[in-house]
């Protein structure tokens, strides 16, 4: 089993997409430690049989702890396919958690088209590779 941690999260009419998504690549996704919000987490488990840790329901603070596994310098990368089209009530959960994927210079992916990039490109297999976090200094 890879040390190597990816979130899977989406929102309520993403989350067919997503489960198609990681059917496509679940041999990629395999060796990977999972984490997802609570619905997410459930979905995949029990539709592809993968090991998935649940954190709490989006809404509920799930986005807020994948949050802070990127503070700490845990995930490895996030594929989160949020529903751009209808507003949700923890949207600032949401708007936090991209950002620390910026700070933290975690590859973030938000719809198929990029995560597809994301786990076929050479940089996601070898990550050693991947520019390092900038030192703020903090
Ligand atoms: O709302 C979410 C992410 O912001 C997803 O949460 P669920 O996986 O619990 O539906």
């Amino acid at each position: 089993m890879s040390s190597r941690t990816i979130a899977l999260v989406a929102h309520d009419h993403k989350k067919a997409e997503l489960l198609e998504w990681v059917k496509q690549h679940i041999d990629t996704l395999r060796p990977f430690r999972i984490v997802a919000t609570g619905t997410t987490g459930a979905l995949i488990h029990d539709n592809t049989g993968l090991e998935v840790h649940r954190f709490k329901s989006g809404p509920l603070g799930g986005d807020q702890q994948i949050g802070a596994l990127i503070a700490d310098g845990n995930l490895d990368g996030l594929f989160f396919f949020w529903d751009p089209l209808n507003p949700a009530p923890h949207d600032p959960d949401v708007k936090a958690l991209l950002r620390l994927c910026s700070v933290w210079n975690v590859p973030v992916a938000c719809s198929p088209a990029t995560a597809d990039l994301i786990v076929t490109s050479p940089l996601f297999s070898d990550p050693s590779h991947l520019r390092k976090v900038p030192n703020y200094g903090k």
